[in-house]
């Protein structure tokens, strides 16, 4: 740390003018202001960085006038003279090290070492509560804690372990706020708003409410190229691949293929129940998560992952066999990738922390690539049978089609002239596509099981809807026609829709600052139009918002047939709403008559009618009795 001053190589003491009688500080600073200085040392004569900053300190603090203080290291500059030559910087610096001896600089430094160990940890500590734990603006809410935002305030979390869904929080929140309030879950923060108007002006306008950052920052950390999580000209150059292939009449061809993994599942279920003392079924959930699983894959993908035969195998089978091993690596991979999807929206953590976790989290790395492995694997399948001349009729087509020639060229482009899209974000894509599009299904299905099993009469009347269409076990159930004159059972998927609870609601990010109900927002801040609440209020629905009536929406003078179309969005609203709709109606309508033409699911004393915190919020421990018809 000595000051040092080294020898010009070519040892000439050159001349440095020092002009406007500024003062010399050192002899770096004299080499790099050519506006003040002539001339300069060539050949790398420097003086280390420590005189200039141990000068700077020292000048303020060692009370020295600064005017003279160059003067006493031997610098005269003023308009006219020669300022220094090297020997004279030489004596300067000697000087200095005189001036201001070691001792003082090694205690500043310790004692700024100190201080910022000090500080720094309070520092990051307040700026962490700040960012992501206080209240903001005039908004009502609860003062969050550290971590947990409000989470165990309201009860959603106990022991650091979910004990109840976001929704019940928010419920509390409106109870004691109102319409109107802020909630952090964990480290999320969201506005959330309860009313029809609200909803109207959140998904009406594009240009201020885009895709939450909340997404990206959860769903982004184990799928970044999913389209849940882009946004602007990358969301776009996606959308313009997918979207088109998810309409609903892509899919006619395609029904019987939706029938037979159903009939699948419903042999399954005769092989444990039928006949059986115990017809009971505590696996509802899981078993309709395998069921969309491969029914969601084959009508996307072209791909049977067979979740279905690994189900049916896992009961008889006690030999393992190959075909059982690969299947069931597969399963092991989606539920650790799942999970940490779960955790990822559930532990409240930072987004970094979250990131970090995931990073060293070796199972989760491991399935990870086993799923990119079977990604590649349906890419690679797709590109040995597709014909390139003809339109693509599938999902897969669609999206291996438009696999970009040259990536490296794409990159150099902007964004926006970007087009196709890259082989990483097309596994991206797969992967996010099969936990979006298979799990809400599943999910609306055990809602729907839990729903009928408590009302025998409405499955009555379904049953009584498909033999009054002439619907049998027969039919193929690929006329549109027909399954539209099916409106009884439309309505009762409305209703289960309405109050299943799968989510709490659909959160935006603002673009731009705005009002919204004379409450002023900023760019950044998200917004969540929330029509879990909003189809559970009892002010916008006739019949009793929370028994499950099908017949409210049935027939002319149906009493809720004409609902604000704003209280009710099971699949979001406005640009960013659920792409998967259409064809996640058409899976469910075929899959319910399906269901309705073998077996009539029966309640169980178990159930309680409660729910739980998962990814999605499904009945919790629910069980139903399965009876073939
Ligand atoms: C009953 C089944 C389903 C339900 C209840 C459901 C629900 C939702 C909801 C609530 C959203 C957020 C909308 C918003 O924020 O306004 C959403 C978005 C999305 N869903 Fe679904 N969904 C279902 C099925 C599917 C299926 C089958 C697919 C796959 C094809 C899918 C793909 C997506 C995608 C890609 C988005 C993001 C759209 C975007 O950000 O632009 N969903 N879904």
């Amino acid at each position: 740390m000595a000051v040092s001053v080294q020898q010009c190589s070519n040892n000439q003491d050159q001349p440095i003018t020092c002009q406007n009688g500024y003062g010399c500080h050192g002899y770096e600073f004299i080499q790099n202001d050519k506006t003040n200085f002539e001339g300069e040392c060539r050949n790398a004569s420097t003086v280390t960085i420590f005189p200039r900053l141990y000068f700077s300190i020292t000048l303020v603090q060692g009370d020295v006038p600064l005017s003279s203080d160059w003067n006493h290291l031997g610098f005269t500059c003023n308009k006219q003279n020669l300022c220094n030559t090297r020997q004279q910087i030489r004596t300067a610096v000697k000087l200095a090290n005189e001036y201001y001896p070691w001792e003082f600089i090694e205690r500043m430094f310790w004692s700024v070492l100190l201080s910022l160990t000090i500080i720094l940890p309070i520092v990051v500590y307040y700026y962490v509560t700040w960012k992501y734990y206080t209240l903001r603006g005039r908004v009502p809410g609860l003062q969050p804690e550290l971590k947990y935002g409000n989470l165990r305030q309201l009860g959603m979390i106990t022991n650091r372990r979910p004990t109840d869904s976001y929704v019940r929080g928010f419920e509390k929140m409106q109870k004691q706020f109102g319409d109107i309030f802020q909630i952090w879950v964990g480290s999320n923060h969201y506005y959330v708003f309860c009313r029809p108007e609200h909803a109207e002006q959140i998904h009406s306008d594009r240009h201020i409410f885009d895709r939450a950052d909340v997404r990206t920052k959860t769903f982004g950390l184990i799928a970044e190229d999913f389209l849940i999580t882009l946004a602007g000209s990358k969301y776009k150059r996606h959308a313009k691949v997918i979207i088109p292939m998810l309409r609903k009449h892509r899919f006619q061809s395609q029904i019987s293929i939706i029938i037979n993994y159903v009939d699948e599942l419903i042999e399954i279920w005769k092989d444990r129940y039928d006949k059986q003392d115990n017809s009971i079924c505590n696996s509802i959930l899981f078993d309709n998560e395998q069921l969309m699983l491969d029914t969601f894959t084959r009508l996307t993908f072209d791909y049977d992952l067979g979740s279905l035969k690994h189900l049916s195998k896992t009961k008889k089978l006690t030999n393992s066999s190959e075909d059982e091993i690969q299947s069931s690596e597969l399963g092991v991979a989606l539920t650790i990738w799942i999970g940490a999807f779960r955790r990822v929206i559930g532990n409240g953590m930072p987004t970094f922390v979250n990131d970090f976790l995931l990073k060293i989290d070796k199972k989760y790395q491991n399935a990870l690539r086993t799923l990119e492995n079977n990604a590649e694997n349906i890419i690679r399948k797709c590109q040995e049978e597709i014909d390139l001349n003809n339109r693509p009729k599938t999902l897969i087509e669609s999206l291996v089609s438009s696999l970009q020639k040259d990536e490296e060229l794409e990159r150099r482009k902007p964004e926006k002239e970007q087009t196709g899209i890259t082989k990483r974000e097309l596994v991206g894509e797969m992967l996010g596509l099969i936990l979006g599009g298979y799990e809400t299904s599943a999910t609306v299905l055990a809602w729907f099981i839990y729903c009928v099993s408590q009302k025998y009469e409405v499955q009555q009347k379904m049953k009584e809807e498909l033999k009054q269409h002439g619907i049998t076990k027969e039919t193929s159930l690929d006329n549109f026609d027909l399954l539209d004159q099916c409106e009884y059972i439309d309505c009762v998927l409305k209703e289960t829709l309405r109050l299943a609870i799968t989510s709490f609601g659909s959160p935006r990010t603002l673009l731009h600052d705005t009002i919204i109900d004379g409450f002023q927002f900023r760019k950044g801040d998200t917004v969540v139009s929330s029509f879990t609440l909003m189809q559970r209020d009892p002010r916008y629905w006739k019949l009793d918002p929370n028994q499950f009536i099908p017949e409210r929406f049935f027939g002319v003078d149906a009493p809720d047939a004409n609902h604000n179309p704003f209280v009710f969005g099971p699949f979001g609203g406005g640009h960013r709403g659920c792409v998967g709709q259409d064809l996640a109606r058409l899976e469910l309508k075929v899959i319910i008559i399906r269901y309705m033409l073998f077996v009539t699911f029966v309640n169980t004393s178990a159930n309680n009618g409660d729910h739980y915190q998962q990814a999605r919020i499904s009945p919790n421990q629910f069980t139903a009795s399965i009876k073939f018809d």
